[in-house]
């Protein structure tokens, strides 16, 4: 590679105390994973790029995965590479695009790699993700297909509607949304007006978007790229509202990809960000659609219209939680990447002298840009380990759901809710964060920052805009807090609202222990949440109803349910500090990043940590 690396970012990283590639590895699972993901988007490089060697990229890959790497620098590369897919005209950066063109651009390139991926049999979603990630940086028009349209038909459909409908989604025989939304409607599901009626002559539904407010607005891929979608609807039969349930719609001719009689579907125009997605509207003027194209997996619509409920109202919902996941550790990526880019500039940015005469330093010497940047790598570590500690206790749960045994559904909706949000918004705060710890030129879009930001500060809307969820995971905090009162048992989760003390050890002149650490958040966790069902019942005292009560109460229960989740993310960053068998060099460091992490969020919230000693 004809690259030479900067003096100063080789200095910074040759006063490493640690070895990157255990943390590489620890992070991408092991080295049989981060293997795959070097060998993935290399191979496919080599059999695009005329202009660079295997080895070449393999060294990018190399800088970009194991050393605070030039993620610039290789955003820029790939851009210009010229590909025998694309030598005519090379990879344009989509930032100088319309959005037309943009999404064009990124649609080929979406293209591509779905066809790469069918022929190279990748079956793993992680190694699908990476593989894509290098080529459609910014939002991808088949995100919706890859993730809530196929999780939908896995977890709503039949064994036979799975067996029919997953074949031509994997193949792309047809391209899916997940369209649930309302231009009336995001948040309040029960207020979706959409219908679905069942017609027993013809053992068919009819669809009908009967008012503006029920144009389904906001789904990904309906502006321009689906040609199906799976669309939740209130379902009607025999004259009763049986709530709301998942359809297969086809949308557009599978040959022509001309909207079906009955649709009208558009593109909703420009957004904050994510320009390459076509979020769309759809209106349904009496479509029909056989009753097998309902999915039964849980509640189902016999051939007389007999509706035969779920066993459970809430598993309509499960889609979502599922994405609420993608979404609580695709955060934690976010800002990994964004303070590599930061950090990275930071050690060959020179500005300004610390000592007069001195010369220019690099603007990581600084001690308020170590501060802007090292909580954001601390908080980085902090939610890509949460999430996975997530994931473990969604995985065990969910094996449970499928076997029927839906007990822990409330504690995986609170624990998916609140880390959503709360992943959300710490990670729209840490990249701006690191925006602007790089002047202006993280003002540039060929930063490569600002589009993180733009692109995924969404992630606080969609999948259940973060206020809304933290208020649902507060309905599962405070029904815990109620049963605590009564001294009932609680989940194993919230059981510290029972237990925890505040019995700090550490005194203030000597390093702080990490149990004290956990203890102080717990503690500080099970006060707010404790506060917050005070606020209700004083509210319910002074005679209001219980709605009434729970919206006196609605900021606090906020709180209650961010302080869950901060307490969560610091215990899961410890415990698996401590327990990842790192060498001893490496453990050390990472435990000085949890301190820093929890020692940094008892500054920024010190009124709770203050008020609870
Ligand atoms: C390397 C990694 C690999 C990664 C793979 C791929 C990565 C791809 C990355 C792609 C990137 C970007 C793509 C992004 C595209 C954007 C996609 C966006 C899609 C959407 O936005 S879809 C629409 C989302 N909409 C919502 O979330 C709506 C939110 N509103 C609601 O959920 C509900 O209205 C409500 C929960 C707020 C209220 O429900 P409601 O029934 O009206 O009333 P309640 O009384 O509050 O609730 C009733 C009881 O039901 C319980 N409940 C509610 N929800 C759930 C749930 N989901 N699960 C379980 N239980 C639930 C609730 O708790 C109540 O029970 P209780 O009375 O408390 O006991
Ligand atoms: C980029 C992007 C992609 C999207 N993709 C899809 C998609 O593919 N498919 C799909 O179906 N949808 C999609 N959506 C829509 C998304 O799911 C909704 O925007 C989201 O659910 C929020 O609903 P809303 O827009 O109606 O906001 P609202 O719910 O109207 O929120 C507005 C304000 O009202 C407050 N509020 C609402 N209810 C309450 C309450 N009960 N208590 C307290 N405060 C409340 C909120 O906190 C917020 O401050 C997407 C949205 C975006 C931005």
């Amino acid at each position: 590679m004809g690259k030479s690396v900067n003096p100063d970012l080789a200095k910074a990283r040759s006063q490493a105390t640690f070895d990157p590639a255990n943390l590489t590895n620890y992070l991408y699972g092991g080295p049989e994973k981060l293997r795959r993901k070097r060998y993935l988007p290399a191979f496919v490089f080599k059999e695009l790029c005329t202009e660079m060697s295997l080895t070449d990229l393999c060294l990018i890959f190399l800088g970009l995965l194991t050393h605070v790497s030039d993620y610039l620098g290789l955003t820029l590369s790939i851009e210009n590479m010229a590909a025998k897919e694309y030598k005519e005209e090379g990879f344009k950066s989509t930032d100088d695009m319309s959005r037309e063109e943009a999404y064009e651009e990124s649609m080929r390139r979406a293209v591509y790699t779905n066809k790469r991926v069918l022929q190279l049999n990748l079956q793993d979603q992680e190694e699908q993700y990476y593989f894509r990630e290098i080529f459609v940086p910014g939002a991808n028009p088949f995100a919706l297909h890859y993730v809530m349209f196929k999780d939908a038909i896995n977890t709503q459909g039949t064994e036979d509607q799975i067996q029919k409908w997953l074949p031509l989604a994997e193949t792309y025989a047809v391209t899916g949304t997940y369209a649930q939304t309302e231009l009336g409607h995001g948040t309040f599901l029960r207020g979706l007006e959409t219908t679905a009626e069942y017609d027993v002559q013809r053992e068919e539904f009819i669809l009908n978007t009967p008012t503006i407010t029920s144009s389904k607005f906001w789904p990904g891929a309906l502006g321009k790229t689906a040609n199906v979608a799976i669309l939740n609807a209130k379902l009607i039969t025999k004259g009763r509202n049986c709530g709301m349930q998942s359809f297969w719609v086809p949308l557009r001719h599978l040959e022509t990809h001309q909207p079906l009689p009955g649709i009208t579907v558009g593109d909703i125009g420009p957004k904050f960000g994510y320009h390459t997605s076509d979020n769309g509207f759809l209106q349904l003027n009496r479509v029909r659609i056989p009753r097998e194209n309902m999915l039964m997996r849980y509640s189902k619509v016999l051939q007389d219209g007999t509706f035969v409920p779920p066993e459970n109202d809430r598993l309509v919902y499960v889609p979502m939680t599922q994405f609420r996941f993608v979404v609580i550790g695709r955060s934690g990526w976010t800002l990994a990447k964004a303070v590599t880019v930061a950090t990275r500039y930071s050690a060959v940015r020179r500005q300004s002298e610390i000592t007069p005469g001195g010369g220019e330093v690099q603007i990581l010497d600084f001690q308020t840009q170590q501060h802007k940047l090292f909580t954001q790598i601390a908080s980085a570590y902090a939610m890509i380990i949460a999430a996975k500690a997530a994931k473990d206790l969604y995985d065990s749960a969910f094996s449970k759901m499928e076997k029927g045994n839906l007990e822990d559904l409330p504690m995986l909706h609170a624990l998916t809710s609140s880390m959503k949000a709360f992943n959300t918004w710490e990670m729209a705060t840490g990249v701006e964060q690191c925006r602007m710890a790089c002047g202006g030129h993280g003002y540039l879009l060929a930063s490569g920052i600002p589009q993180m930001y733009t692109d995924m500060v969404s992630a606080c809307t969609y999948e259940g805009e973060n206020t809304v969820m933290c208020l649902q995971a507060a309905r599962f905090l405070n029904k815990c807090q109620e049963a605590a009162n009564k001294g009932e048992r609680l989940p194993q989760l919230t059981r510290f609202l029972q237990t925890s003390r505040l019995n700090i050890s550490s005194s203030l002149d000597q390093d702080v222990d990490l149990n004290d650490i956990i203890a102080a958040y717990e503690f500080r966790a099970a006060t707010v949440i404790s506060e917050a069902n005070a606020r209700l019942n004083a509210g319910l005292a002074m005679g209001k109803s219980q709605s009434e009560a729970w919206n006196y109460a609605s900021q606090l229960l906020v709180k209650a349910a961010l302080a869950f989740s901060h307490w969560f993310t610091v215990r899961a960053l410890i415990e698996n500090m401590r327990g990842a068998g790192f060498d001893n060099s490496t453990e050390t460091l990472l435990l000085q990043l949890a301190k820093l992490y929890a020692l940094d969020g008892m500054l920024r919230y010190s009124g709770d940590f203050r008020k609870v000693g």
